[in-house]
């Protein structure tokens, strides 16, 4: 058991100190020198103190310099403990002894950590910088509920961060807002994109609202997209030309924010491209049923929850909203006691574009729909949907890549028979992804979307002649709407 009079070899090492503190190379020596004795003989938390002051000491002796950068501030958190924290996961060098690793449920990566104590060195600048992650186990005496005294051990974290005193203005205006950047930068890699949808009530991401969300685990990418390649570049570059445009948008005065119409056939990849937006941009997607609001003011309090950088999508915008009837929404029905329709067209028109987009940053709203044509021309107008994007039934250059996605497969010799073939039908690639999936060999795989492209040129010459067909593209939109009749209001 330790007691102060173990002491006297700290105590004389500290004198000793004092004689030649004049030279910070000797203290150097002697702190290293203290640090080996009182690691045999003394416990670990005087052990700390010590070295604190000498610590302090050696700080105004040397040229280095000290931050110390605590995990909380007052009640809050300290913004700079949190970036360094997320920081260093990425600067774990081999000087490192120990590593702490942790893994969250439904997180793909190992997270990966130094361990209290230890060091890691950066460079930025031509500055090299120490970093070190320090814990203070410290006593914290409580009285509980029958007025006992009970202890409790808490731990204090923090950072120090050693440079040499030159850089001071360096580390404070340069470095620290680098880190802080960074930070935020390996955050966004790591977001796990979630989707977000009415009906639920409760805490999502910390705060209270009406959205619930789960991680969106649709894996449609670009790159799994069958669609038409220029197309898809083009909409890719747009995407990036939104999310660099920031001081753009403020320059300008317009809200940050963009519009794109996604229509096309069922099945042609409408809500596969959402989700591959969404995983692009890794923004959240909030799917706003309109069929289960009731007023314009329930969309604009819903909208104010949502948070920045996210995607809004309304799908299948002609069949939410009684897009013909534009004015009437303080009209009532025949039945003076109930409201027509108050949510109307100009309450969506001023989602889009009015005064709540200001409020927001970082926006995107999607709206699909089977029929374009249908669409009151306000919702078309310039400038209102940035982007129209046909989704049209599969090309060759499409089936090839769901070739390549489903079988592996870059080619094979029935590929010709089915460029063929493609040309002359209407095929969504859902029809053909659902063929794709039918079998793993792929000869058989390529017979069966042979046979199903024949069936469907023979029903569509049938059609022409007026026999009877199924399938088609006819059918497709006649299928289309009663399955979406269900979510007309
Ligand atoms: N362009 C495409 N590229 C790759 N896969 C696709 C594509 N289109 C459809 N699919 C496949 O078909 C399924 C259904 O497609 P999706 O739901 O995206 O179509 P949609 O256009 O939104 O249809 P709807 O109009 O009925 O909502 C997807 O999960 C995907 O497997
Ligand atoms: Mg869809």
């Amino acid at each position: 058991m330790f007691s102060f009079s173990d002491m006297p070899s700290t105590t004389a090492v500290l004198s000793t100190y004092t004689t030649f503190a004049a030279s910070a190379v000797l203290v150097r020596t002697v702190i290293s020198e203290v640090q080996n004795v009182s690691n045999q003989l003394v416990p670990k938390g005087l052990q700390e103190k010590i070295m604190s002051k000498l610590g302090f000491l050696m700080g105004n002796l040397s040229s280095t310099m000290c931050i110390v950068i605590d995990e909380t501030n007052g009640f809050s958190n300290n913004e700079i403990f949190e970036a360094a924290e997320v920081y260093l996961r990425t600067r774990i060098d081999t000087s490192v002894r120990q590593l702490k690793v942790s893994k969250v449920p439904r997180e793909k990566n190992l997270s990966v950590t130094i361990n209290k104590g230890e060091e890691s060195i950066d460079n930025f600048d031509g500055m090299l910088l120490k970093w070190k992650f320090v814990c203070i186990e410290t006593q914290k005496t409580n009285l509980d509920t029958e007025n006992n005294f009970t202890n409790e051990i808490v731990e204090r974290r923090s950072f120090e961060l050693r440079f040499d005193k030159k850089f001071k203005d360096k580390v404070l205006d340069s470095y620290l807002p680098f880190v802080l950047e960074r930070s935020k930068a390996i955050k966004e890699e790591k977001k796990v994109v979630r989707i977000h949808a009415l009906g639920y009530y409760g805490e999502v991401d910390g705060s209270w609202g009406p959205w619930g969300s789960v991680n969106l685990d649709h894996p449609s990418t670009f790159d799994t997209l069958a669609m038409d390649p220029t197309l898809k570049q083009e909409l890719i570059e747009d995407l990036n030309r939104f999310v660099r445009r920031r001081h753009f948008y403020k320059r300008v005065g317009k809200a940050w924010k963009r519009g794109y119409l996604l229509y096309g056939p069922p099945g042609t990849g409408k809500s596969s491209l959402v989700a591959a937006m969404a995983n692009y941009l890794k923004f959240h997607v909030y799917d706003l049923e309109l069929a289960s609001l009731h007023s314009n003011a329930e969309l604009r309090r819903l909208l104010v929850t949502t948070k920045n950088r996210s995607i809004v999508v309304i799908e299948d915008i002609d069949c939410s909203i009684d897009l013909e009837n534009r004015e009437d929404g303080d009209e009532y029905s025949a039945n003076p006691m109930i409201k027509k329709n108050q949510l109307t067209l100009s309450g969506l028109l001023n989602f889009i574009d009015g005064l709540w987009s200001s409020c927001a940053d970082e926006r995107i709203i999607v709206l699909t729909t089977n029929h374009k044509d249908r669409l009151d021309p306000a919702l078309l107008r310039p400038g209102r949907m940035d982007m129209h994007i046909h989704m049209s039934y599969c090309t060759f250059s499409g089936f090839k890549i769901l070739a390549s996605n489903y079988l592996g497969i870059k080619s094979h010799w029935r590929f010709n028979e089915i460029e063929r073939l493609m040309e002359e039908v209407e095929v969504t690639p859902a029809e053909v992804a659902e063929e794709m999936m039918k079998s793993e060999d792929v000869d058989a795989v390529m017979e069966k979307v042979v046979k199903f492209l024949c069936k469907k040129r023979s029903e569509r010459v049938g059609k022409r002649d007026g026999v009877e067909g199924g399938g088609g593209g006819g059918e497709e939109k006649v299928i289309g709407r009663k399955r979406k009749a269900r979510s007309r209001r």
